[in-house]
C-alpha cells in the first residue's frame, strides 16, 4: 500500500480539513498520515475559532513522518499563517518530497479567512513552486493572479499566469462559476477540460480539500497527473450528488458511497 500525507488543518465537523483529507485517502486504498497545522471549531454553519500550531510542532511532525516512513505523494491545505507555509516548504525541501498537490486554501465557503491575507504572498512564493499541481478556486484564482474570472477564456488566462509562477501543472476549479461545473488543467502546454453538470446541492462542504486529496492519492498510487485529475473529478462528482445532510448548514461530501454501495451498505440497497 502506497503512504499519502495531507498537510492541513482539523475541521471539527469532519467534513473539510484533515478529516476529509483521510477519508479520501481511505476510499483511494492509500495509507493516510497526517501533519496538522491548525485546529478549528467549525461545523457546517460556519468557523468560530483557530488554534495555529506552532512552527516547531509542524516541523516535528513532517520530521517524524518522512524520518520513517516513504511518502509517495503528499496533499497541501490550510496554512493558516506566513511562518507556517515557510516551515512547510523547508520540511518538504529538506526530505526532497515528490508528487505535491497544493489546495491554496483561502477563504471557507462560510466566508471565514482560513489563510491569513498577509501570508497570501508566502503561500505563493514557497509553497507554489514545490507543487506538481496547485488547484486554485476562482477566488483564490483571482487573489493569485490579481484578475477578475468569470468565462472559461478567463480561467484559462488565469491558469497561464499561475503557471508562469512555477507550478508544473494548474487544475482551476469550475464550481464558484455559474452553469456547468467545468474543471481546466493547464499543464503548460495543453488546456484540458473536466466538466460535469451542476449538481444542485447545499451540500458542498469540503469539496475542494476532496478533490485535491483524491488527485494526491492517485498520484501516489503511480497515476499521470491527467489520470489523477480524471478519477478525482468522477469521485468528487459521485461524493456531491449523494452528499450528507448532516447539520442544520452546508452538508459534506460523501467519501464512501461508491464503496458502500458495493458492499449492500446503502438504506436504498
Ligand atoms: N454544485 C456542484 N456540482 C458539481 N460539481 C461541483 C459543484 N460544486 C463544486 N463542484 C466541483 O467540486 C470541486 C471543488 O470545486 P470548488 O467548489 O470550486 O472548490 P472549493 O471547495 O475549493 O471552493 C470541483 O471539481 C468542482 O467542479
Ligand atoms: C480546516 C479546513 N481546511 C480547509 C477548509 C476549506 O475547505 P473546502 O474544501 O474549500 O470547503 P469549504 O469549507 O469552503 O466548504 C475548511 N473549511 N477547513
Amino acid at each position: 500500500m502506497k503512504n499519502v500525507l495531507t498537510i492541513a488543518g482539523s475541521d471539527s465537523s469532519g467534513g473539510a480539513g484533515i478529516q476529509a483529507d483521510l477519508k479520501a485517502f481511505a476510499a483511494h486504498g492509500v495509507f493516510g498520515m497526517s501533519v496538522i497545522t491548525a485546529v478549528t471549531a467549525q461545523n457546517t454553519q460556519g468557523v468560530f475559532a483557530v488554534q495555529d500550531i506552532t512552527p516547531e510542532v509542524i516541523a516535528k511532525q513532517i520530521e517524524a513522518i518522512f524520518e520513517d516512513i516513504d511518502v509517495a505523494a503528499v496533499k497541501i491545505g490550510m496554512v493558516s499563517q506566513i511562518e507556517t507555509a515557510v516551515t512547510i516548504a523547508e520540511g518538504l525541501k529538506k526530505y526532497n518530497a515528490k508528487k505535491i498537490v497544493v489546495d491554496p486554501v483561502m477563504v471557507s465557503k462560510s466566508g471565514f479567512h482560513l489563510l491569513n491575507p498577509a501570508a497570501e504572498a508566502t503561500l505563493v512564493r514557497e509553497l507554489l513552486p514545490l507543487a506538481t499541481i496547485l488547484t486554485p478556486n476562482i477566488p483564490e484564482a483571482e487573489v493569485i493572479t490579481g484578475r477578475t474570472i468569470v468565462t472559461l477564456s478567463d480561467m484559462e488566462d488565469a491558469a497561464r499566469d499561475i503557471l508562469a509562477l512555477g507550478c508544473k501543472n494548474v487544475l482551476m476549479k469550475g464550481g464558484h462559476l455559474e452553469g456547468d461545473s467545468t474543471d481546466i488543467l493547464f499543464d503548460g502546454d495543453n488546456f484540458t477540460y473536466f466538466p460535469s453538470p451542476r449538481i444542485a446541492t447545499k451540500n458542498t462542504h469540503g469539496t475542494g480539500c476532496t478533490l485535491s486529496s483524491a488527485i494526491a492519492a492517485s498520484l501516489g498510487r503511480g497515476m499521470s497527473v491527467a489520470e489523477a485529475v480524471a478519477a478525482a473529478k468522477e469521485y468528487i462528482t459521485v461524493a456531491i450528488e449523494h452528499a450528507l445532510t448532516i447539520g442544520r448548514g452546508v452538508g459534506p461530501t460523501h467519501h464512501f458511497y461508491s464503496l458502500y454501495k458495493k458492499a449492500g451498505m446503502l438504506a436504498d440497497g
